[in-house]
């Protein structure tokens, strides 16, 4: 047993051969990237080379730029550099929005139903193309989101966007499809303790109860997520063996799931070799690496991170949460997801597409926060914010 305060035994995890990490950035890799950077830039420019950081207002950005006046070095803005340091990046991420269900789920005061349905538009006009809307749980359980069926019906949904729900088993998942859900998600664990602590039941007999569930949505036709929590570390029971993770997420997805996100429930990974990537390693020995999503929450400020190393091993879909909002009610210790103006922030920066409108998903943040009546969670939106008012 381990404490959250005592660092989890992450050493005792199975060594994993960590091939697609043979490609990280090296500090000779850099230094020759950047050479050729700087040969280009003086070639194209006959310029000295040297640049400056400039804020651009309208892409919310800082780009390298020449310090000559009259130069057109603008043009050159150093783009690639990220992709010559760090190899295998994707060109596009899909950012999974779970603010209004993993955020509002832990919340301590009542969020009214209005609320919640606005902050769904505001996030879909802010370009996100997945927004998970609410849970069809048990209200005894989370009595925050009891309104889920008045959530998913008051939402004017828009064609090519999604609306998955939580439903831990088949009178949830009746509900759902009742109040016009066309995707669902099952959500199981790495973790015996926290399964039993979350949704009442062992690994095995959530699987069991999930087969029924994903049974039932693919003769509806809907769309199935599964997600594994405790995937680095479990609040009760320390670090979780990659195999563990591996042996639930192949089983959702052998039963349907098209898409297994994986979450680090407690927020303890690191993106040192052994937690993240070895984990992932594991899962993608049995799930493709395009139906993986990565769940990071921030609890250690590690989750940007986390999300680059992913990134770096193939996933090109992470879940989020605006401002930043999240938790859950039965991890001890977790606090919010990775805030998705950080992430957008962050692949904007690599270069890497989104869809997503930086002012927009900050004006659905400030929505939310000014609600909550607390400051923006999200450390881009605050210094964004700062730099523009
Ligand atoms: C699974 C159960 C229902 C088992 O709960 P239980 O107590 O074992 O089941 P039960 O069948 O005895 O039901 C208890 C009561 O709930 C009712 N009930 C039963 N099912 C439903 C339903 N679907 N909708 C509405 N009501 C329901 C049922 O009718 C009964 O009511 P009563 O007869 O006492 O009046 C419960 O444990 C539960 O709802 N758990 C959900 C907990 C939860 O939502 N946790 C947060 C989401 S997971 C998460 O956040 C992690 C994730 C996904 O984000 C990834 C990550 O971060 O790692």
């Amino acid at each position: 047993m381990s404490s959250l305060e005592e660092p989890l035994g992450l050493g005792d995890l199975p060594k994993l051969s960590i091939n697609r990490l043979g490609s990280l950035s090296s500090p000779r890799a850099y230094r020759r990237a950047a050479a050729d950077d700087r040969n280009a830039h003086k070639y194209n420019n006959s310029c000295n080379g040297t640049t400056q950081m400039v804020f651009h207002g309208n892409s919310h950005a800082w780009h390298p730029q020449c310090r000559q006046a009259d130069s057109s070095c603008e043009a050159v803005e150093l783009r690639d550099l990220p992709r010559k340091v760090m190899w295998d990046l994707p060109s596009f991420v899909k950012i999974v929005e779970v603010g209004p269900r993993d955020g509002l789920q832990n919340e301590k005061g009542n969020v009214p139903t209005s609320v919640k349905i606005q902050l769904i538009h505001k996030l879909v006009d802010a370009g996100l193309s997945v927004v998970e809307a609410t849970s069809f749980v048990s209200p005894k359980w989370v009595p925050q989101l009891a309104d889920a069926k008045e959530v998913l019906k008051g939402i004017q949904q828009v064609p090519d966007v999604r609306y998955p729900v939580l439903t831990p088993n088949l009178r949830g998942f009746e509900a759902a499809v009742a109040a016009g859900a066309k995707e669902i998600a099952v959500f199981a664990s790495a973790s015996e303790s926290f399964s039993k602590s979350n949704i009442n039941c062992t690994i095995d007999e959530s699987l069991v109860r999930y087969r029924d569930v994903t049974a039932a949505a693919k003769k509806h036709g809907l769309l199935i997520r599964g997600y594994v929590s405790c995937v680095i570390g479990c609040p009760v029971e320390g670090a979780i063996d990659p195999s563990k993770v591996a042996y639930v997420a192949k089983e959702l997805y052998n039963m349907g799931c098209s898409e297994i996100s994986l979450g680090d429930t407690i927020g303890v990974g690191t993106p040192g070799s052994v937690a993240v990537a070895a984990m992932l390693e594991a899962v993608m020995s049995f799930v493709p690496v395009d139906k993986i999503a990565v769940h990071f929450h921030d609890t250690y400020g590690q989750a940007l991170a986390n999300i680059l190393v992913s990134l770096q091993m193939g996933i090109s879909i992470v879940d989020s949460s605006v401002s930043g909002l999240g938790g859950c009610p039965y991890a001890k210790g977790a606090t919010g997801n990775v805030a998705t103006e950080d992430v957008v922030y962050m692949l904007h920066g690599l270069g890497i597409e989104t869809n997503v409108d930086l002012n927009k998903l900050m004006e659905a943040g400030d929505y939310i926060s000014k609600h909550l009546g607390r400051p923006v969670g999200s450390k881009t939106a605050a210094a964004l914010r700062k730099l523009t008012t």
